[in-house]
């Protein structure tokens, strides 16, 4: 691992790291935020994976997490959204697909398979490095958030690891993958045609198959002026699923807001404190 940008923030300490993946196959690069009281012992963290276009360093550069992050001792832990520089055909040739879109899953279609495993680095490589890295300033608590693409790698990761997250939210997430057109390029791109295989990747499925979220109801927050909404994100197909299945998920549904980081920063708080309260009590 070698730290590549290192800025005091807040009295803690915004740091960037490359590091050789095993699961991508490739160079990785990941934000820490380590707050000023990790300099007493391990402070929990907080995982952040962004959506399409995005690399780690869109969350730390417009988000405004630091701050709060500062005030309650959280570590905020964020990954890039994809492998990158493999070459594979049409990697680069859109902004849904390959580079910056790796959609949190483990690639079973060529050319992607042995290389797009964003699944497993985000819940097996990434914790693991941190653990081995950062023993003395992260411990093993965590809970994990994300935007767009990354709010549905947050919501599918919460579901399927109950037992790693003390508590999951989202902005803006695509819900049901399986039901919208990013979803349908990217799911049929990296796992194949059999739909069936899609609804590990799709929280709405996921719900309707009977997993459950860790914690607290899930909070989500959603731009009523985002450009996306009806069309890919579709928060009430998560809504319908959960009100089936009887359990809570918090949707906020914030008027003239749109999709952009202006309104993550807005709600930022929000979720960090909603995070701190199960992680810190
Ligand atoms: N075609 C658009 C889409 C890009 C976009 O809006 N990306 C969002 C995430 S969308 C879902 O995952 C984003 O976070 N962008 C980065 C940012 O800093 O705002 C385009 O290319 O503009």
């Amino acid at each position: 691992m070698e730290q590549i940008d290192a800025h005091k923030c807040f009295g803690g300490w915004q740091r960037r790291y490359t590091h050789e993946s095993k699961v991508c196959d490739c160079t990785m690069t990941f934000a820490v935020f380590l707050p000023p009281q990790a300099e007493q012992g391990p402070v929990p963290a907080v995982y952040y994976l962004s959506g399409l276009t995005c690399t780690d360093e869109n969350f730390v550069n417009k988000a405004g997490a630091q701050r709060v992050a500062a005030e309650l001792g959280l570590a905020l832990i964020a990954p890039d959204t994809s492998p990158r520089g493999h070459n594979l055909p049409g990697e680069d040739d859109s902004y849904d697909f390959g580079s910056a879109a790796g959609f949190y899953v483990n690639a079973t279609q060529p050319p992607w398979a042995g290389k797009y495993n964003m699944y497993d680095y985000v819940v097996e490589e990434l914790p693991a490095l941190i653990k081995s890295e950062f023993a003395a300033t992260v411990s093993d608590k965590a809970s994990i958030m994300g935007h767009s693409m990354g709010g549905h790698g947050a919501l599918v990761i919460g579901l399927r690891n109950a037992d790693r997250y003390a508590s999951v939210s989202a902005f803006s997430p695509i819900v049901a993958p399986g039901q919208v057109p990013w979803g349908h390029k990217a799911l049929g791109g990296y796992l194949g045609d059999d739909r069936a295989a899609w609804r590990d990747y799709d929280a709405t499925a996921l719900v309707e198959d009977g997993k459950r979220f860790p914690g607290p109801a899930p909070l989500i927050d959603q731009g009523l002026d985002d450009g996306f909404l009806e069309e890919q994100l579709r928060p009430e197909l998560l809504e319908d699923a959960a009100k089936a299945a009887g359990i809570e998920v918090s949707v906020r549904h914030q008027p003239g807001y749109d999709h952009s980081y202006f309104f993550i920063a807005t709600f930022m708080e929000d979720h960090l404190r909603h995070h701190g309260k199960a992680l810190l009590g």
